[in-house]
């Protein structure tokens, strides 16, 4: 008989047929004693991607895998710390995530029904990113910064494109960081186009999941890259462990940072904003009003014409910024009765 000349697909092919036999062999052999089964020993991991039916998950090696997860378990977000066990035999089929960890912090967005929705679990820092160009609102910083505060996470602004800053736009600018470096929230200048002020950037980030929001232009997807060298490489070999493609399209995304730390970055995250807030959160979410708030002659005070309010006064005297007071009102003037925010 002539020997068969295999090419190499077909020597591939047959290798990849015995590998597939001895995989259900180990299987049924698991079956049959009951001590050894097909996965390993439940372990901690953060999930770092989500398609759907099933979630990319990071061991504590920043090894990741592809898991399933039990039907009980609550909605899945990147940034969740879980339990998980690996398949026993590596390659054998993917992992299963059995528990959640509870979370240290949520942020939400609405999905297209309206309700608030889980977007990314775990993240102790928010980037509010702002530029000169588009020309910076203190309103929508206020928006940004009151999320950040009734989350509960801490938020540093970042005023990029600091390369456009001009003599005229200096003190335009200074005025604005002055009032929000007042508050004690961090401020750091950079430029994702000439490098300025990224070392002090990712110092800020080291040791931290973060989270870059901020309008639309203002340089977050630079600024991503510029933290993150090789991020979209990561996004390409992503979609090969997870064998579902480049097509892909994930809800959220978490990437180790070179010096320790975590970023993660979806369009969802960037859009955060406030959902479904009533009044008297909003006023929550500034700090230096909220302070103030139960110092007013009137207890039910609106601190809109009341005499004896704390807040109007503080505001006169210069002890909080009239522009602050101001967003305060013009945001609280767009939440309806349900505190859900009206379209601006
Ligand atoms: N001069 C200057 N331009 C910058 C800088 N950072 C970003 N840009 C430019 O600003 C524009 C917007 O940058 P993006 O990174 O896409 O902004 P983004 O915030 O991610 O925008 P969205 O994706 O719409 O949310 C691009 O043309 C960038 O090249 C910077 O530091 N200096
Ligand atoms: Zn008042």
């Amino acid at each position: 008989m002539a020997k068969r000349k295999l090419n190499r697909r077909q020597k591939w092919r047959i290798e990849k047929i015995q590998a597939e036999r001895r995989q259900r062999a180990q299987r049924r052999a698991g079956q049959e004693n009951p001590v050894a089964t097909a996965l390993g020993d439940e372990q901690l991991g953060t999930v770092v991607a989500h398609f759907g039916g099933q979630v990319l998950v990071e061991d504590e090696a920043g090894v990741p895998a592809r898991c399933h997860f039990r039907a009980n378990l609550e909605q899945l977000v990147v940034g969740d710390r879980v339990i998980w066990q690996a398949p026993r035999v590596e390659g054998d089929g993917d992992g299963v995530v059995t528990a959640i960890e509870p979370r240290q912090s949520v942020l939400k967005r609405p999905d297209n029904y309206g309700n608030l929705k889980p977007v990314a679990a775990n993240v102790d820092r928010l980037l509010v990113v702002f530029a000169p160009m588009p020309v910076p609102s203190t309103a929508l910083l206020d928006r940004y910064l009151v999320a950040a505060e009734l989350s509960g996470i801490p938020a540093t602004l970042v005023l990029n494109k600091a390369d456009l800053i001009d003599a005229e736009s200096r003190d335009a600018l200074d005025e604005i960081t002055d009032i929000y470096r007042h508050l004690g929230y961090p401020v750091i200048e950079a430029s994702a186009e000439d490098g300025a002020g990224l070392a002090a950037l990712k110092t800020a980030l080291t040791g931290y999941t973060c989270a870059f929001v901020g309008q639309s232009g203002v340089g977050k997807s630079s600024l991503v890259n510029a933290v993150l060298p090789g991020a979209e490489l990561a996004v390409g070999d992503l979609s090969g462990v997870s064998g579902l493609g480049q097509h892909t399209t994930t809800t959220a995304r978490l990437f180790r940072l070179p010096d320790g730390g975590r970023l993660i970055d979806s369009p969802g995250i960037r859009e955060f904003g406030l959902w479904h807030i009533s009044e008297e959160e909003l006023l929550h979410g500034y700090r230096e009003l909220s302070e103030r708030a139960g110092h007013c002659r009137f207890r039910n005070c609106t601190h809109r014409h009341e005499p004896g309010c704390a807040l109007r006064e503080a505001a006169e005297n210069g002890e909080v910024s009239e522009e602050r007071l101001h967003n305060f009102f013009q945001i609280a003037d767009t939440l309806d009765e349900e505190g859900r925010e009206r379209y601006r």
